[in-house]
């Protein structure tokens, strides 16, 4: 069968055709480029419905019109006007030529062509683009966002900081090419909350810097060492969660040089596979929409006309993925040494007077400069080593520290006999949920933000009582916007991770986190905080 996709969902127009067999019989994409600001919607929408006519036509001139058997079209998310545009587009063929039409999530066409032109099967796969940001891997029917950003993508980020400084649009690409001619490192905020990333304040510390006269190369520089760096400490922690065998980079962004390379030390580090695919598939293109037609179609997925509206907000796990039968049973191995290989340390078992201790080291992570791979190693091991011991005042359950090294990265911390949280809930065994809920609350009055909430970082103690690990990213704070989200970051760890009992936990959490007196007015800012998030 042949398809042809339509993309459409914000500057670019693409028009795609792609056999069943997987052959890519047409690509061909054209940006509009804004006169001088950002994208007005109204005019990229324009934009589309003067460029799918005359994108079309050159399609039916390498593949007669009559072989077309599909009409696949982006339907989300994107920007209201331009899905719209895209939308009739794709029904006025479906209804010229007479063939079934099928309206797909440009997401998770991102990650199918990706999987078509590399050798990719299971990735992990980050996707970094104009609109989004996110880390993305394939469990149990679903795409499931493991990690994401909190406000503003990557290429959003890179685009505005272009603008300010009166390069054009997009912005990416001009950044990356400064950035070749920097090397001074400028302290600008590193955000990594659990898997999850913020760019806001960052995209304003390096406008100021540029504005106070930094040279525009060395802040260029800075913002790719730092962005870049996060991206990948977060795939890497998704990495080292859902250890998938595989890491794959795609979406507009993925086209830079040092993105690029930072993900392939890292992922040759973790010694899994790293694949990216060509250019042309990177960026939004239509035979990803084609593609994902094709699949969806294949495996008997229909639409009617009533079924193709729009839809802006369509997130990555909202698909119902018919088209995967089976997954490779391949995962990332751990070394036999370590009890565990975290995303930031080497987890070691061993004794100390007597005592079982876990001596938990960062190592060095060769894709960050070593500037800052040393300032981030540091600053955390003093943190975590601080705030383990200060929340024994508390009376919060958490091991002891024996010792700290900060030149070594090195931690030695009491051995807690137990099983991991997440192990004990995926049981059936929900009790620790309150307490989990309760160290929060404990830790949240004292105005300690952990930054890092997941199921792993709690272990159910022998003694019965539930215990508290892992506080590098911790930091103080009484700002309601920090509880909230380290709630979140909590939040979706648990949807992620404990997808078929997400209710009955949540709830759970939430009961014990009652005990702290601002419980309400911190959940009910969660709310303002994730409708920020969503595409715009
Ligand atoms: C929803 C959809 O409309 C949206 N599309 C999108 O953002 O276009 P895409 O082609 O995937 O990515 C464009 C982004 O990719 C960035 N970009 C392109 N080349 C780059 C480079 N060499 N370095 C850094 N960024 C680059 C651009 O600056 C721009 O921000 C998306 O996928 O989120
Ligand atoms: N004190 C301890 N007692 C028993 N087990 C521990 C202890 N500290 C860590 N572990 C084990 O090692 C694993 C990783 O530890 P930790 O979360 O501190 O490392 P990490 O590299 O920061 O991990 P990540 O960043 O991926 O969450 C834990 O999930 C747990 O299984
Ligand atoms: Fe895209």
């Amino acid at each position: 069968m042949i398809c042809i996709g339509l993309e459409g969902t914000a500057e670019k127009t693409g028009v795609g055709v792609v056999t069943s067999d997987g052959e890519v019989l047409f690509n061909k994409t054209i940006i509009y480029t804004p006169p001088k600001q950002g994208i007005h919607p109204r005019e990229a929408a324009d934009h589309h419905a003067e460029t799918f006519p005359k994108l079309i036509k050159e399609a039916f001139e390498v593949v007669d019109k009559d072989e077309i058997d599909l009409i696949a079209f982006s339907q989300g998310p994107g920007l209201g006007p331009c899905l719209r545009v895209t939308a009739t587009a794709a029904r006025t063929l479906s209804l010229a030529l007479k063939k079934p039409i099928i309206g797909v999530n440009h997401c998770v066409a991102h990650i199918e062509i990706g999987k078509l032109t590399t050798d990719a099967e299971d990735p992990l796969t980050l996707y970094v683009s104009g609109g989004n940001t996110q880390v993305i891997a394939y469990v149990s029917n679903k795409y499931r966002v493991f990690g994401e950003t909190l406000d503003i993508a990557i290429g959003n980020c890179l685009d505005q900081f272009a603008r300010f400084c009166n390069l054009p649009h997009p912005g990416g690409p001009y950044v990356e090419k400064l950035a070749e001619k920097g090397e001074k490192l400028i302290d600008l905020p590193y955000t990594v909350k659990g898997m999850d990333i913020s760019f806001s304040g960052l995209l304003t510390s390096a406008m100021r810097s540029y504005e106070s006269g930094e040279r525009l190369e060395d802040v260029c520089f800075s913002l790719q060492e730092i962005a870049f760096s996060m991206l990948t400490e977060i795939t890497e922690r998704a990495l080292a969660h859902t250890n998938k065998p595989e890491v794959m980079l795609v979406g507009g962004v993925a086209a830079n040089n040092r993105l690029r390379e930072m993900l392939k030390i890292m992922s040759e580090e973790q010694n899994v596979d790293f694949y990216v695919p060509e250019k042309q598939f990177c960026g939004d293109n239509g035979a990803m929409i084609a593609w994902l037609g094709i699949l969806q179609y294949m495996n008997g997925k229909r639409m009617t006309l009533e079924e193709t509206r729009i839809i802006p907000n369509y997130r990555t796990d909202m698909v119902e993925v018919n088209w995967i039968k089976e997954i490779p049973k391949k995962k990332r191995k751990i070394p036999p040494h370590l009890i565990g290989k975290g995303a930031e340390a080497d987890i070691k078992k061993s004794t100390y007077l007597n005592w079982d201790v876990v001596i938990k080291e960062r190592i060095k992570k060769s894709y960050r400069i070593e500037e800052l791979d040393k300032l981030i190693r540091t600053r955390r091991t003093v943190r975590e080593g601080r705030f383990l011991a200060l929340i024994k005042n508390f009376d919060i359950p958490a091991p002891y520290v024996f010792d700290v090294d900060r030149d070594k990265g090195i931690i030695v911390m009491s051995y807690i006999h137990g099983k991991l949280a997440k192990d004990v809930i995926e049981e059936g065994d929900l009790d620790c949920c309150y307490e989990i809920g309760e160290i929060v609350a404990k830790l949240h009055e004292n105005n300690i933000i952990h930054n890092d909430l997941t199921t792993s970082n709690f272990i159910v103690g022998k003694d019965g009582r539930t215990y508290i690990i892992d506080f590098g990213l911790g930091k103080f704070s009484d700002l309601i916007e920090d509880k909230a989200v380290d709630l979140i970051v909590l939040k979706k760890a648990i949807l992620t991770t404990h997808y078929n009992k997400f209710q009955e936990v949540w709830e759970k959490i939430i009961e014990g986190y009652k005990t702290y007196e601002l419980w309400e007015e911190v959940i009910n800012h969660m709310g303002e905080v994730e409708k920020r998030a969503r595409y715009l």
